[in-house]
This record gives C-alpha cells, structure tokens and sequence, in this order.
C-alpha cells in the first residue's frame, strides 16, 4: 500500500513538473499572431482574381485557378555568350528539348501521337493545311534561330538545376517563365537595330533579345534602382565584359513613362514590359504582394502607369518601328484595355498612327509547348495549365506607320 502511494506520488510530481516545462496554451501568443494580417494579401488576390476573371475567362477559369496556385514550370534560356556547348545536349540528355527549335515536322503536323496535345482532335488534313498556313505567315516574321529556350515536355515537372559557370564564369542558361520569351521572340529583332528595353529588371527578356546576336545597340532602362542594379548583376553573368560597354549597352534608372520627353522617334524596336499586378506572385508570395492593404494606390494606379508607359514606349519607336506590350497578368483591364487607348492617344496626341500585328502564326507554331487564351481582339495571350505550367503572359505587338 505505502508502495502504491509514493508510486502516485512520484507520478504526480513528474505531471507537474512536465506542466512547468511546457508553457500553457495560449498563456504568451505567438510572435506572428500579433503582425500576421487578417486579410493575407494572397487571399485578397484570390479573392478578386475569382471575382474578374471567372467573369472575364468563363469556363476556362477554374483550370486557370488550379495552374496557377500549382508549381509553376520554368524554361531554361540558353546563353550563346556561354563558351560551354554542351548545355544544350546536356539538357536535351535530361529530356528537355528546345521549343523554339526543336519543332521536327512530324511534330509540327500533328502526325505524332500525344495523347496530351492540344491538337490531339486535329486531323491529319487540317494539321496539313495549317501547316501551310504556318510555312507562309511565319517567314515575315524571321523568327530569330539564336534564341533557344529549353523546357520539359508537357506533363513533366522536373526542376532545373541551377546554371553552372563557364571558364569565363558565364552562366549557361538563365531559368524563366519560358512564355516571357514569347515577346522577345515575336519583337522579331534584325540585324543592326536599335532597341529600347523599358521597363527591363531584371533583365530576363532583355537576356533573351541579346540572345539573337543581331542588335547594334541596346538600351536597358528600370525606374528601380536596387532593381537596376539586379540587371547589371545578371548582365555580368552572363554576356562577356567586351560587350558590355557605352558603344553596345546603356543601363539608366530614369521613370519610363517620361521617355517621350528624352528620346523621340529612334528605337527599331522597343520592348514595354510593364509592371502589373504579376498574377502567379500575387497568389503565392505574401512579401512583396501588390494586393497588399498598403499598396492599394499603387494597384489602382497600374493601369494609367501602364498606358503612360506604353505612350512613352510608341514615341520612343522611330516611324516603321515595332512596340511590343507585354504582361504577366491576365487582366483585360491591364492588357487589352491599355493598349486599345494608347492606340487611341498615340494618334490624338502625337499624330503617331499604329497597326497590330497578327501574332497568331507565332501561336500557332508553338500550340504545343503553351495553351493560348481563345482569341482576343487585340493580342496574345498564354494562359497557364496544369500540363503546361507557364504564362500568364499577354503580349501585344504594334508597328508606327507614322
Ligand atoms: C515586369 S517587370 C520587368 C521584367 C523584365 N522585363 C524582365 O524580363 O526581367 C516590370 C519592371 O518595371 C519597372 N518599372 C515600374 N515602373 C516603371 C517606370 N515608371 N519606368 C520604368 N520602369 C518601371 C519595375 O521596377 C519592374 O522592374
């Protein structure tokens, strides 16, 4: 009996002790339980993302959701600059393949079988037909053979590992959104021109446009200074210091939206990839997140920024030149809407006549790497999708007629 009591005893003691060492619950509250808002900016995104684009995207929007709060998929963009020729054939041994070049013919006329394409219900002769189609309007528009961007097929989610330095500590490939190479692809740059990057950190597209090995002289602007010197950083890494000098390159941190009023009527070809509201960041990160309570000003305020840096961009282009608008939102009111009025603008304002230029047989040629919007009336658009996990990216080309 005495035994079985000092046991109880014991035991007792050992509970209270155990409670001394284990704090209460709910005693002290946890750090970030005091700053953690009530309202994430991520769900605030969610939130009006389902409220505009199940309104703007109908049926399509509940796959678009699941793609976009998935893994999103990664392109690895080759450097020519790099002295290592392997990474190429190193990648295509992992089984990537390069979609911009890799399109053998059997692939490009839907004869293969793929129980995933999007083309899967095509028949042979509509595949042959556009097939045709493609042969006619793809060689106005001289895709460059230099850029090549490699990807995992569809279905496939294995990560790329980081690039590795070359002798000249050039990095091989540089890892994007492979759709953002769509813009640079389609700006369709030719040898000896004059291009304006302006809105250019971190310098993914500009890397992309360099890639062509065709361009006379490039100017890359950022209204962000630690983001400019992000640019300068990746410029370092992967193009070799020859090239980076005053006679090829210009970096400068000035607000693009005054462009207009330094540099008229003088680029081949300018690139306008605005900030927007960066959809797939917006769901996922809560740092840096413009639907932050904070940043509402900022986000309402996107769309004018948006079209004064298209309007900037339009006069900075040398009549005959070509303006390429892109996004990485899905947004109408960002893409369409601010292209439709600089248009507008462009001609009341400044005289400056523009055309669209079709983007579709660029499309076309690469329907099975990417899943585009249905059409749009002015523009491209890539929409993410689970097999296909890029985009959004929405691009939109014009050409000054005067
Ligand atoms: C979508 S990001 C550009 C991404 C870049 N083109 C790339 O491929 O790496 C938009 C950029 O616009 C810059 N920006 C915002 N407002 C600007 C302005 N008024 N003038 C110039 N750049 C601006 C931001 O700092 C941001 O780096």
């Amino acid at each position: 009996m005495m035994a079985l009591l000092l046991d109880t005893r014991l035991l007792l003691r050992r509970v209270q002790d155990l409670r001394s060492l284990t704090p209460r619950r709910h005693r002290v509250k946890d750090k970030w339980a005091a700053t953690r808002p009530k309202y994430p900016p991520t769900s605030l995104a969610l939130q009006h993302f389902d409220a505009t684009y199940s309104v703007q995207l109908g049926q399509l929007w509940p796959s678009v959701r699941v793609a976009l709060l998935s893994e999103r998929k990664y392109g690895a963009l080759l450097n020519n600059f790099s002295s290592d020729d392997d990474v190429l054939a190193d990648l295509r041994a992992k089984g990537c393949s390069d979609f911009i070049n890799d399109t053998d013919t059997e692939a490009q006329l839907g004869l293969k079988q793929d129980s995933e394409s999007v083309v899967q219900e095509e028949s042979k002769e509509d595949a042959v037909k556009k097939s045709d189609v493609d042969g006619q309007q793809l060689s106005p528009l001289k895709l460059s053979p230099n850029i090549k961007c490699a990807v995992f097929p569809r279905g496939d989610i294995t990560q790329f590992k980081p690039a590795r330095p070359d002798m000249y500590r050039l990095l091989g490939y540089y890892l994007l959104d492979a759709a953002s190479v769509l813009p640079c692809l389609a700006l369709n740059v030719q040898e000896g021109h004059y291009v304006l990057d302006l809105c250019a950190a971190p310098g993914g597209k500009a890397l992309a446009i360099l890639q062509a090995q065709a361009i006379r002289f490039l100017c890359v602007n950022d209204t962000s200074a630690s983001r400019t010197t992000r640019l300068r950083q990746v410029l370092h890494s992967y193009v070799p210091k020859e090239f980076l000098n005053e006679k090829n390159l210009r970096i400068t941190s000035f607000d693009g939206t005054k462009w207009g009023e330094i540099e008229t009527n003088t680029f081949d070809r300018v690139l306008v990839d605005v900030p927007c509201t960066t959809d797939r960041h917006s769901l996922t990160e809560d740092d840096n997140n413009i639907f932050n309570k904070t940043r509402t000003g900022e986000r309402r305020r996107l769309p004018q920024v948006q079209l004064e840096l298209l309007l900037a961009g339009i006069q900075a282009a040398c009549p005959g030149g070509e303006i390429m608008y892109s996004t990485c939102t899905l947004s109408q009111i960002q893409n369409l809407r601010v292209v439709e009025q600089a248009i507008h603008l462009a001609k009341e304002k400044h005289n400056i006549t523009l055309e669209v230029v079709d983007l579709r047989p660029l499309t076309h040629m690469f329907r099975k790497t990417f899943h585009f919007a249905p059409t749009l009336h002015l523009g491209e658009m890539v929409i993410p999708h689970l097999a296909a996990n890029f985009g959004p990216i929405y691009m939109c080309k014009l050409r000054r007629l005067t």
